[in-house]
């Protein structure tokens, strides 16, 4: 799914009305009606106090026509105007005297804090405040309300976006923004749903189809895409009936240390489980045991050091190499790592330690494979390209890397964002029952495996980060968050992949 800019959403606002001859303000009722019909179809005409709070411009309007719905349908519902300004929208006024003509009176204004109206634990509070046109900090009484809001117990559904939220930019520290419980969105996500440092504010979040033109859609293109079950279906590659395991690959996992031979081993076991066909594992002596025992499956082949990896001599020709869990970052390590990159022209998957190497060492990122995918979480990527000041600047220093060194980066979090030289493709799937010592390992392991099975590199990287994050949610829908430990998302893979092929798909799958 395309993730719009709030420039081009506005564009399309305006080539649907001439596409299909209707006015704004149909639009706008289209755009109210779906939000209603979401409302009503979840409180069934729960006989709960609905507080509606509007701004003047549009998604005021979107506000005002939602109330009028509610109140036709026999909700209880109080009307708030939040009237800082004179200037109001044309269509915030026509549905502004639209809802007069049912309730036969104004809705209340609020222009002060002695206006604000009690909130109580049980109501419903709707803030259609600001939606995508905000475009400076909210201030004074108003910045007041929207804390009394999110003071009061009341569950908070926003409309479009909570108010207070930018669609291109970080909110300062102190600026008041809507924590809302429930975001309805119209047609699609916008980018500061999904980033660490606004990402609270949304809550539960689901897109609505108000019906913008669907060339404008299709034929718009954003740098941005958001991964659900659907897009990820579309990258699956059905193994064929007349092969072998030569047609999977072979897959090289180098890594572990004396105490961290579990990474290595989660990593192996992910290889395996996401289908690769043959699997070798390269390990300090001590390493040998473990994975023979703990992985039959996979062949072992150990350095001449018992407790680290000091000189990586294979004699083999996979397919993918998959460095750095585990692996600690010492003199030996760097200089076998050295030699390694030295000797390698097929794209490699970089993790963990392998990554704290590169950024210690940067002389060593120029010889990466091009293509090479690289796994950080925040701090390892901190490390690897400097400090940003907020989440946009981030992304605009990943791209830069990317260009610079020809490199896919897998950025980790709640959600995982994968960029190539030029595009964005933010995850759906995972939860918080992953945030668990060794899951980014097992990781590390599903997108090398889909690496060894020919996948191209970006689409490995995508594909992997979407099939990881649906075993750890197969997992905790069975179980719970809290049970899950990585080596139970490497053995969830194959469900992973069932659920993939099931062809239930519907809008907001994830
Ligand atoms: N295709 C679509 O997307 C559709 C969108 N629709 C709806 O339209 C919404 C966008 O509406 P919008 O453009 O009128 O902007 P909105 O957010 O209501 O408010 C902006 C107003 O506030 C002002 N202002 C800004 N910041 C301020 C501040 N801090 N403090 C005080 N004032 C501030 C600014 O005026 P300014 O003072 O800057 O001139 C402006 O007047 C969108 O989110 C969705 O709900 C649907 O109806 C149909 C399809
Ligand atoms: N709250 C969360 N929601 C979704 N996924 C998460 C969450 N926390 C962690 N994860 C996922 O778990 C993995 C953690 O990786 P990483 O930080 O490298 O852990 P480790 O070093 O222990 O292997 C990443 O794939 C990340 O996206
Ligand atoms: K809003």
């Amino acid at each position: 799914m395309k993730i719009f800019s709030a420039s081009q959403l506005k564009e399309a606002d305006e080539i649907t009305i001439k596409n299909q001859n209707i006015t704004s303000e149909e639009l706008m009722e289209r755009a109210a009606t779906t939000v209603f019909h979401e409302i009503h179809r979840r409180l069934q005409g729960a006989a709960i106090s609905v507080k509606i709070f509007c701004g003047i411009g549009n998604n005021g309007g979107d506000g005002l026509a939602i109330s009028r719905m509610l109140i036709e349908h026999g909700y209880q519902v109080k009307v708030f105007i939040v009237n800082y300004s004179e200037k109001r929208s044309e269509d915030f006024l026509a549905n502004y005297d639209r809802i007069k003509n049912v309730t036969r009176q104004w809705p209340e204004l609020i222009k002060k804090e002695e206006d604000f109206p009690d909130l109580n634990k049980g109501e419903f509070v709707i803030d259609a405040i600001f939606g995508i046109g905000l475009n400076r900090p909210i201030e004074g009484w108003m910045a007041r309300l929207i804390n009394h809001i999110n003071n009061s117990d009341a569950f908070v559904l926003a409309v479009d976006m909570p108010s207070g939220l930018f669609p291109d930019r970080i909110p300062g520290k102190n600026d008041a923004v809507i924590n809302a419980d429930f975001t309805l969105t119209f047609q699609s996500p916008k980018l500061v749903f999904f980033l660490p440092q606004t990402m609270d504010f949304v809550g539960d979040m689901q897109v609505l189809d108000i019906g913008l033109d669907q060339n404008y859609l299709a034929e718009t293109t954003t740098d941005i895409q958001l991964i659900r079950k659907a897009e990820a279906h579309q990258l699956y590659n059905p193994r064929k009936k007349n092969s072998h395991k030569g047609s999977y690959g072979h897959a090289l996992t180098i890594g572990g240390s004396y105490g961290k031979i579990g990474s290595i081993l989660l990593t192996s076991t992910a290889v395996l489980r996401t289908g690769a066909g043959l699997c070798t594992v390269f390990v300090p002596k001590c390493g040998y045991n473990v994975i023979q025992t703990g992985l039959p499956e996979a062949m072992v082949i150990t350095d001449e050091n018992f407790e680290m990896l000091t000189n990586i001599k294979t004699g083999l020709d996979a397919d993918v190499i998959c460095f750095g869990v585990g692996i600690g970052t010492s003199e030996e390590t760097v200089g076998a790592f050295k030699e390694l990159l030295e000797n390698t022209t097929k794209p490699m998957l970089i993790d963990a330690d392998g990554l704290n190497i590169l950024s210690k060492n940067n002389d060593l990122l120029e010889l990466l494979p091009e293509n090479s995918v690289l796994t950080p979480h925040p701090k390892e990527l901190q490390r690897l390209i400097g400090e940003w000041n907020d989440d946009f600047q981030k992304i605009d220093m990943v791209r830069k890397f990317c260009r610079q060194y020809k490199l896919i980066i897998v950025l980790k979090g709640a959600y995982t964002f994968t960029f190539d030289e030029n595009n964005m493709y933010i995850n759906t799937t995972g939860n918080p029952g992953m945030a668990t010592a060794g899951s980014g390992d097992v990781l590390s392991g599903v997108i090398t495996s889909l690496l060894s099975q020919k996948y191209d590199p970006l689409i490995a990287a995508v594909l992997g980060v979407y099939l990881h994050g649906r075993s750890g949610d197969i997992y905790a829908e069975e179980q719970s968050y809290e049970g899950l430990i990585s080596g139970d998302i490497a053995d969830n893979m194959g469900r992973a992949y069932n659920d993939l092929l099931r062809s239930n798909n519907s809008e907001n799958d994830k």
